[in-house]
């Protein structure tokens, strides 16, 4: 499907964005391993987390929709998952492969783990050493390098390990494999990464202790049902505070979006670059912290990213890039080399795709440099089968000289379904 996004002259008004999705996908994980009932509210009805859903009714669980965004899991408790007869296909799902082998792990029979053509080239060693290592039998293909995955899972070793990357889902899968394990299980991380897993295993009663970057969980003998509440995702968000900075006499509240500090990156990155940005009803909702954004048309000036920054605002970075080329002066983000194995190869899709409308951009093997202030031009893009990619050329052609025509627009689905329709409901037309 193609989509043409024309230029506008404002973005007005207030708008809610769909659930969060890495929270969506742990609720029904948690949920499914609980006892009794979990009632989630505001469930992102993506692609990625309906693929959640899927592998865990294959997996023997109940799971009702009672609403347009409201879902009962009927808790199986820790060890009471069956063995599937299918293999699992996770879709597009990074979290859901990563997440869900964690859990696996710890179970008393055979699974097989499959995706789409994006999910098989992304790196599945990251999760299949430490969950080896505390006795999982995992192999994949090129000696475990890629999905297809085969699991045999049983009674796991708590082990402490050190991960070579800062990532949410490795750390995750350890700390859900942990819940099996015969002892602690400590997880040491290079920067934090976001920490939902974290919380939302506090709420359901694990025992668990964290620093900035090391978390220890002890085995659980129960977890019990909650009543989760999600709120609009700040990733999804992202793309309506870079419309709002970028299209001039604009002003827009977004409302009930998560704003857990390790995932507000960029919003932290708009600030420091003089975007006039301001949270609004800051509260608690479970373990997560939640608020309303106001954010204003704002003349940007460059800055650089990286180290610590990079985990907080690694789903944006390619937004990040079409900002940048509206910014004073120079950008420059490094150590962002994660995004390589992303759904697509986010660093050289992103930089191929703004050279396709006249944006230059100098690609580093970790990241991008810009020279701001440049005029977009319009032109063909095409997502490639990356949501975020389609999403941050969106906000491209917002501010085009021409209108950007994005082809393979139905990857939005996988975080955000309504995208364009939302857009269209804050945008003025020329
Ligand atoms: O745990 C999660 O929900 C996620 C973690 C991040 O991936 P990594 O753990 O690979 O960094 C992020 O990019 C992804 O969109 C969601
Ligand atoms: C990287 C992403 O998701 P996942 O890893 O779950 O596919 C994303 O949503 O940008």
């Amino acid at each position: 499907m193609n989509q043409i996004i024309h230029p506008i002259t404002s973005i007005k008004g207030s708008i809610e964005v769909p659930g969060d999705k890495s929270i969506s996908h742990r609720a029904v994980m948690l949920g499914a391993l609980s006892l009794g009932n979990t009632h989630i509210h505001g469930f992102l009805n993506g692609e990625d987390c309906l693929s959640t859903i899927r592998v865990f009714r294959q997996l023997g669980v109940e799971i009702d929709r009672v609403a347009e965004t409201s879902y009962i899991i009927k808790g199986k408790g820790l060890n009471q998952l069956q063995e599937p007869k299918y293999v699992l296909d996770v879709g597009n799902s990074g979290t859901t492969i990563r997440l869900t082998a964690g859990i696996l792990a710890g179970q008393p029979f055979h699974s097989v783990l499959i995706g789409d053509d994006s999910i098989l080239k992304r790196p599945m060693k990251r999760i299949k050493e430490p969950l080896s290592l505390m006795g999982a039998k995992i192999d994949g293909r090129e000696e475990g390098k890629y999905a297809p995955l085969s699991i045999r899972g049983g009674k796991l070793k708590g082990i402490a390990y050190h991960s070579p990357v800062a990532s949410a889902q490795v750390k995750s899968a350890i700390l859900f494999a942990g819940l099996f394990a015969d002892q602690k299980t400590t997880v040491i991380e290079p920067f934090q990464s976001r920490d939902h897993s974290e919380n939302m295993l506090l709420q359901f009663g694990a025992k668990l202790e964290k620093t900035n970057q090391e978390v220890t969980i002890w085995p659980s003998p129960r977890l019990e049902g909650q009543e989760v509440n999600i709120p609009g995702d700040f990733s999804s968000a992202a793309f309506f505070i870079a419309a709002a900075l970028l299209v001039p006499n604009s002003l827009l509240r977004i409302k009930n979006i998560g704003l857990n500090p390790t995932r507000i990156g960029f919003l932290q990155a708009m600030q420091q670059m003089n975007g006039q940005i301001e949270i609004l009803n800051l509260h608690y909702e479970g373990n997560e912290s939640v608020g309303d954004i106001l954010v204003k048309s704002s003349n940007l000036q460059g800055i650089t990213i990286s180290g610590d920054w990079i985990p907080k605002i690694i789903d944006e970075l390619p937004l990040f890039a079409v900002v940048a080329t509206q910014a004073e002066g120079i950008t420059k983000v490094t150590n962002a080399e994660e995004l390589r194995v992303k759904e697509s190869d986010r660093i050289s899709t992103i930089v191929n795709e703004l050279r396709q409308v006249g944006v230059k951009v100098e690609e580093l093997t970790d990241g991008f440099v810009i020279e701001g202030k440049q005029r977009i031009q319009g032109g063909q893009v095409s997502t490639h089968g990356d949501h975020r990619i389609g999403m941050a050329m969106a906000i491209a052609g917002l501010i085009a000289k021409e209108p950007i025509i994005i082809q393979q627009a139905e990857a939005v689905n996988i975080s955000y379904p309504q995208f364009f329709e939302h857009l269209r409901q804050i945008s003025t037309i020329k």
